[in-house]
């Protein structure tokens, strides 16, 4: 008689995905199966039919047509169909006969999947084992989310990361010096945030110039596709939204700040983390608000999270700055007056930490700590640390714990950080050279009228259409602006001497690449003409006035290294934020009027990775107010050996008297020595005070060291090899050694679809384990636990049922044959927010239970490794017969195996509460200490701090475990196969 009656649900072995399938006909020879949710027919010989009959037992959660869930208790059978006996979900007695049972029915979870016979292939459950082993070890590590950015491990940004993202809304200005790597800051800790589930979407608003810039990059390092918007892309969005189109949309600031209309479709949407590059330029002041400002605050009031990225903090002045602040907190920032006010007294506090160093020592330096704390805590740790008697491992910790507190209670170290090149260290020579020209008779002709009708001035301003003093320092674009004048009628770059002796200058350097820097966008439009007509130079221009795509061709033109070009003519504006540190020399065809600028330009050959002295050269007009500009920056104010972070200062203090001096050079010479007398108080002061603070808090070494630690020893996890060889093994990855640890990944036909950077029939890609190499060549990618293939094969595994399922033969000469055993894998299971990170933690964790046929535990006696070295595979038809005939007794195993699993849990949740509470505890404790004294801790932090304890509180006391994966294990004899 047929297996088979019309109305029974049967499920198909090699196509699971069709759903519950429901016997329409059967006969001695063949039986027609329909898939109702596929809407499939199959017809198979009812011999050899792969179908597996779909039976539910006591517990099974079932669902039926109407959408109604009952929970099994008992069956009954009439005529070769079931009726399910149990309850619905309001607790009420109910039945549901088989053909009622939903076709959409999935059988995903790994009870389900057995019973109905679905068992997958045995290195598959291995896998998913190993998988679920080192997501737990991962998700808990002190590096996570910044190990796999392809950067090089440089301290001060690894622990400017790893402070902020920590918070849980951080609100920050990175304002390091230019070129110390403030993108490379801000999407480290971007990256974190989304790795960590602390931010899911961000906006990136940069200027026009670096979109490109900063997308190449965030992709290179970071591995994260943004998507770029502009005003095409939106126009295609019609009526929705643009700003929906992607989690991390990177949009130019030029472009939103003109528009309102797209400034409120960005304003609508709910971000986590909203990123603002060259933040300097956003105008605030008590009066007028400027329209970048504007937008800013509006989305910086609802975003939580706030990253502001500036080289020059003060380039606009303090009020400026302080503008800034208010943006990131506008009720600690709220006077300007009061803010000043606490600046100067961060001179003593600076002076508190350096007289910690000599503590025990004289009475003076502990007076000089005791007059600036007031709290209990802090109290204590300057009582040993002042006791000659306290041994010295004692002294030291206190020293360093009061030392974190001072820091930390006083001054903005909390909002900002600024490393200087001086502390880090390492940075290249700067050398200038100056090269004296004769003015052309046309700019002397000017020149020298200007120096004796002192009317004259203004009548050029009027004529020129210019202002004072761009009119003397930019003498080309003075001659330009009266072309009228018939002695101006050829184009500035004939007759101008800075031409010839640049393509001099050019020859000479032969084939070094050399990025030449004007102040104007018609002057470097000029020049790079120049420089084709008279000297056959192909010399790409970059400024402002170019669509991106312009800019960009250029900037990848000079970048070339092999057919590049030599030059590359860039205006002020237009170069800011670029990376050219791969060429070492730099024209400053004209100096800038405003010392930041000059550090600006500088600063973009002297980068992290440069490796060569940076050679500045400079022309200038013989005895013209050029000339006294260079003397100003080089004598007033050292503004070409390194930065001193002082330009705001000093421009706002004697810009206006330079000005004035510029065609008078007694004057000239004695703005100079009030410049440096100004100067060097400055920087005295500044040693002592604000800036001593920011540069101590900027980077603490430690926490620099041991974050760093933590990521070489991911990096070294050769744990890591062994998991991708398996994980690109079973996903059909093919993986080519072609030596000096490079390896060539390549879709195989069987690869499963929908790994990242691998499309069938395509190349694949280069990678290494080494981040060195990884570094040195941008074509190969960096493997690491982080690396988005890494992370989409553990998530498919860990979010679907691959390998949840597995029967395996087990030949052992003192296990007789014939006997059953099951592996099982719980998983825990603890819904929280994501944004909570509770995986750091409690990750999911697996808890592993073996037992024998009769009941009996044997999980601590045979391992999971001891064991599954020694399993044989099976073939499927086989596992699928054996499962059937083993029904019954694999639902009593599969009960007891969740009771003897229940019995750990109460530790794992012990162990996790107290891994958040002394984490958390302390954090918190150290938060409302801060807040007591520091005013730049937010009233907000404090509370979503303590929120966030409660609500992991609450989560992790509310885990479940949940049966995440089964193998069946059967023995057999010695000999048979
Ligand atoms: N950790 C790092 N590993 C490798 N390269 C780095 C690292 N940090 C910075 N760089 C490189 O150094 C250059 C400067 O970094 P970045 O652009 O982040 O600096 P910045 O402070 O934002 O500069 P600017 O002030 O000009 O905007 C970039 O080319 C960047 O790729």
């Amino acid at each position: 008689m047929s297996d088979f009656s019309p109305g029974q649900r049967w499920i198909s072995d090699g196509e699971a995905e069709l759903g519950l399938g429901t016997i329409l006909n059967c006969d001695n020879r063949s039986v027609t199966v329909l898939f109702g949710a596929s809407q499939e027919t199959r017809t198979y010989s009812s011999r050899q039919a792969p179908l597996t009959r779909v039976v539910f037992g006591s517990g099974d959660r079932i669902q039926s047509t109407e959408g109604w869930q009952m929970i099994v208790d008992d069956s009954k059978e009439s005529g070769g169909l079931i009726t399910y006996i149990g309850e619905d979900a309001a607790g009420d007695p109910c039945e549901l006969p088989e053909a009622k049972l939903a076709d959409t029915m999935q059988f995903d979870q790994a009870r389900d999947r057995l019973l109905t016979g679905q068992v997958d292939r045995n290195d598959w459950f291995d896998l998913r084992f190993r998988t679920l082993h080192h997501h737990h070890r991962i998700e808990q590590n002190p590096a996570l989310g910044l190990a796999g950015p392809r950067v090089d491990l440089i301290p001060h940004q690894l622990y400017i990361a790893d402070e902020v993202a920590r918070r849980a809304s951080p609100r920050v200005l990175l304002a390091d010096e230019v070129g110390l790597g403030k993108t490379i800051e801000a999407g480290l800790i971007l990256h974190r945030l989304l790795l960590t589930g602390r931010a899911e979407r961000a906006l990136i608003l940069v200027p026009d110039s670096l979109t490109h810039q900063w997308l190449v990059e965030l992709l290179r390092r970071f591995s994260l596709e943004v998507t770029l918007l502009d005003e095409q892309q939106c126009s295609a969005h019609g009526e929705t939204n643009p700003f929906e189109a992607g989690q991390l949309i990177l949009a130019s600031q030029d472009w939103l700040f003109a528009d309102p209309h797209r400034q409120s479709q960005a304003d609508a949407c709910d971000w986590d983390l909203l990123i603002v590059d060259e933040a300097h330029h956003l105008e605030w002041s008590e009066s007028a608000v400027g329209p970048g400002y504007a937008c800013v605050e509006r989305l910086a009031a609802h975003v939580p999270g706030l990253l502001l990225l500036t080289a020059t903090p003060e380039q606009m002045g303090q009020q400026s700055h302080f503008s800034r602040l208010r943006l990131l907190d506008p009720d600690r920032y709220h006077s300007l007056a009061d803010f000043q006010e606490e600046e100067r007294h961060y001179v003593e506090v600076a002076e508190a930490i350096d007289a910690l160093e000599r503590l025990p020592g004289q009475p003076e330096d502990t007076q000089r700590v005791a007059a600036v704390i007031d709290e209990d805590d802090s109290q204590a740790l300057l009582d040993t640390l002042a006791d000659a008697q306290s041994d010295a491992a004692q002294r030291d910790a206190s020293r360093h714990q009061l030392r974190d507190q001072l820091l930390d209670r006083h001054g903005t170290g909390r909002v900002m950080f600024r490393n200087s090149r001086r502390h880090v260290g390492g940075f290249p020579e700067r050398r200038l050279h100056v090269e004296r020209l004769e003015p052309p008779a046309a700019y002397r002709r000017v020149l020298r009228r200007l120096e004796r009708d002192e009317d004259y001035l203004d009548e050029l301003l009027i004529e020129s259409g210019l202002d004072h003093p761009e009119v003397l320092v930019y003498l080309d674009l003075m001659y330009q602006a009266m072309a009228d004048d018939p002695l101006n009628a050829e184009p500035w770059w004939q007759i101008d001497p800075r031409v010839t002796w640049l393509l001099e200058r050019l020859t000479e350097l032969g084939n070094d690449k050399v990025l030449v820097i004007a102040h104007d966008r018609d002057t470097a439009a000029g020049l790079s003409e120049a420089l084709r007509v008279l000297g056959g130079l192909h010399a790409p221009v970059f400024h402002e006035g170019l669509t991106l795509l312009e800019r960009d061709r250029a900037a990848a033109a000079f970048a070339d290294t092999e057919d590049g070009c030599q030059v590359l003519v860039c205006s002020e504006i237009g170069s800011e934020g670029r990376n050219f540190q791969f060429c070492h020399h730099l024209v400053m065809f004209d100096l800038p009027l405003h010392p930041d600028q000059l550090e600006q330009r500088i600063g973009r050959l002297d980068r992290i990775g440069q490796r060569h002295p940076i050679d500045m050269h400079v022309p200038v007009f013989a005895d013209s107010p050029g000339e006294r500009l260079l003397r100003w920056y080089r004598d007033g104010m050292d503004a070409f050996s390194a930065p001193h972070g002082l330009g705001s200062d000093l421009y706002a203090a004697f810009g206006d008297a330079l000005a004035d001096a510029l065609l008078d050079p007694e004057a000239l010479s004695e703005v100079i020595d009030e410049t440096r007398s100004f100067f060097e108080a400055r920087l005295a002061e500044r040693d002592a005070g604000r800036n001593r603070l920011l540069e101590l808090n900027a980077c603490r070494q430690e926490r620099a060291a041991s974050v760093a630690e933590a990521i070489h020893e991911l990096d070294n996890d050769r744990a890591l090899r062994r998991y991708i060889d398996q994980a690109l093994d079973i996903f059909g990855v093919d993986s080519q050694d072609l030596g000096g640890d490079l390896q060539l990944l390549s879709p195989s036909p069987q690869m499963l679809d929908g790994l990242p950077g691998l499309v069938k029939g395509e190349e694949g890609f280069s990678a290494t384990f080494s981040r060195e190499r990884a570094l040195a060549r941008d074509d190969v990618q960096h493997l690491t636990w982080e690396h988005p293939l890494t992370r989409e094969m553990m998530a498919r595994i860990l979010d679907g049922p691959m390998g949840n399922t597995a029967l395996a033969l087990l030949r052992h000469p003192s296990i007789p044959a014939g006997r059953v055993m099951v592996e099982l894998v719980f998983r825990t299971h603890c819904p929280a927010p994501r944004r909570l990170h509770l995986n750091r933690f409690l990750p999911p964790t697996a808890v592993r239970v073996l037992l024998d046929e009769s009941g009996a535990n044997l999980t601590d006696k045979i391992s999971f490794t001891g064991l599954s070295k020694n399993l044989q595979k099976v073939k499927k038809a086989a596992a699928r017969d054996l499962i059937k005939s083993r029904h019954g007794q694999l639902r009593e195993l599969l009960d007891s195996a969740e009771q003897e699993a229940e019995r750990e849990l109460p530790s794992i949740v012990e162990a996790a509460q107290q891994r958040m509470r002394t984490s958390l505890d302390a954090e918190l404790a150290r938060l409302e200490a801060l807040a007591r004294r520091n005013p730049s801790v937010r009233d907000e932090e404090v509370s979503a701090l303590r929120d966030e304890r409660d609500t992991l509180g609450t989560a992790i006391d509310a885990t479940r475990l949940r049966l995440d994966a089964v193998r069946v294990i059967v023995t057999v004899d010695q000999e048979s196969r």
